[in-house]
């Protein structure tokens, strides 16, 4: 049973199946050492009231909706967090747009935070925050998860795939500028450092979810130098982990293929440059019921911040129609990552059940409830 279990397990420990089935949300370290040493800060954080302070980025849209949600079942549920609310609306710093220090500060202080979607305008305007907070923090692995729900029926019953993304480089970089008018240039910057950090990760995130395989995604027939360094990285980076199964798979084959079955990914970990993992994980997400469903974990070496894969939804903000389960899943993610696994799988087991008996659920799922509807449901089925 995996409530209490450490991280500190050995590796190869970690692939029984009774483990495996219960780590589907939890995000994996690349190193003991580095685990052990997030979880001794985390202990260090317990306040005299025996509660941890955790950062919470409420975020645009749908953000407050789905973040109340949040604390209600948490407060329900006895979970021992103070939230640190923090406002993340960007100002005006020697000419550049910068997230406020105050925000900055308490991520850094309470080493973990729960994040809602926050907007990015098209064309003119600030810089993507969510960027900005993966590269403040040096998150380089963006961990997705999405795992078909019990009870909500999909044409596929059995999707598990895990993605991969790396997280602080690539076309997501935005760095552009005009060449001359009418012609633009946008740079894809692709790093041995980062791309190896987060290849590391994925092996050692197979291992610990036991997963079999690692699989690279690419399209290195065109990027043949930018995305070539990713896939030659990871078959080198294979050979120091004989144990898991390593190939690769171009990135438009890897769409085709994991629409018409998602089967076959079960077994692997997908690892793939910054922007191929945004569109990867929104098409996964639709596998199994959609983006209110799909969390994520952004795993830094100092500190993590999770969020739902979706964005602020506006087209449904401030009606109460939106689904808090994917900010609860990565809320779940979270509180494994903190060691907290007992209320994890606790409010993890009312959510499923919540969907499960299919009574108390949101419109994009075909229900009729309001979000704090629902979230009432998963109190009750505490
Ligand atoms: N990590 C983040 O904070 C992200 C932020 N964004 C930002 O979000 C804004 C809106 O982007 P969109 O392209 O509209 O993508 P979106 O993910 O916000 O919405 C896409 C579709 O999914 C639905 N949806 C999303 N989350 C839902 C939920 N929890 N419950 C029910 N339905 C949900 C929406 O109603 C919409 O129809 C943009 O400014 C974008 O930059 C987008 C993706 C991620
Ligand atoms: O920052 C944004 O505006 C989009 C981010 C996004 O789509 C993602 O992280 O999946
Ligand atoms: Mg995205």
């Amino acid at each position: 049973m995996l409530a209490g279990r450490s991280f500190a397990a050995p590796a190869r420990q970690c692939l029984r199946t009774s483990v495996r089935s219960q780590q589907i949300y939890r995000p994996a370290f690349v190193s003991q050492s580095r685990y052990n040493s997030q979880v001794a800060k985390f202990k260090g954080q317990k306040g005299s009231d025996g509660k941890y302070t955790v950062t919470l980025i409420e975020g645009d849209g749908i953000g407050p909706e789905i973040a109340q949600s949040v604390k209600d079942i948490y407060s329900a549920a006895n979970v021992p967090i103070k939230w640190e609310s923090v406002d993340v609306t960007p100002t005006l710093k020697d000419g550049k747009t910068v997230i406020p220090d105050e925000a900055i500060d308490s991520v850094r202080r309470n080493y973990v935070a729960l994040k809602g979607p926050l907007a990015t305008p098209v064309g003119k305007g600030h810089v993507s925050l969510n960027l900005t907070l993966r590269r403040t923090f040096n998150l380089f692995a963006n961990v997705r998860p999405c795992k078909s729900i019990q009870g909500y029926k999909t044409p596929y019953d059995n999707v598990d795939t895990v993605l991969i993304r790396e997280n602080t480089e690539g076309e997501y970089s935005g760095i552009e500028h005009v060449v001359v008018d009418g012609v633009v240039q946008s740079i894809k910057l692709i790093t041995r450092e980062a791309s190896e950090r987060v290849l590391r990760f994925a092996f050692q995130y197979a291992q610990s979810v036991g997963k079999p395989k690692v699989r690279v995604v690419h399209k290195a027939t065109i990027m043949k130098m930018s995305d070539g360094l990713f896939l030659n990285l990871g078959r080198e980076i294979a050979k120091d982990y004989p144990d898991v199964e390593f190939d690769a798979e171009l990135l438009d084959n890897a769409c085709l293929k994991v629409v018409t079955d998602p089967t076959p990914y079960n077994d692997k970990v997908l690892v793939m440059p910054n922007l191929y993992g945004d569109i990867l994980s929104d098409m996964c997400a639709g596998l199994i019921g959609g983006l209110g469903l799909t969390p994520s974990g952004n795993i830094g070496d100092e500190c993590s911040i999770f969020e739902a894969v979706h964005g602020s939804a506006p087209d449904i903000a401030g009606k109460g129609l939106a689904n808090p389960t994917a900010l609860l899943l990565s809320s779940i993610m979270m509180l494994q990552h903190m060691g907290l696994h007992e209320h994890a799988n606790k409010i993890q087991a009312a959510i499923f059940k919540t969907l499960a008996e299919g009574k108390t659920i949101t419109g994009d799922l075909g229900g009729k409830s309001k979000t704090h509807e629902y979230a009432g449901a998963v109190i009750k089925n505490l």
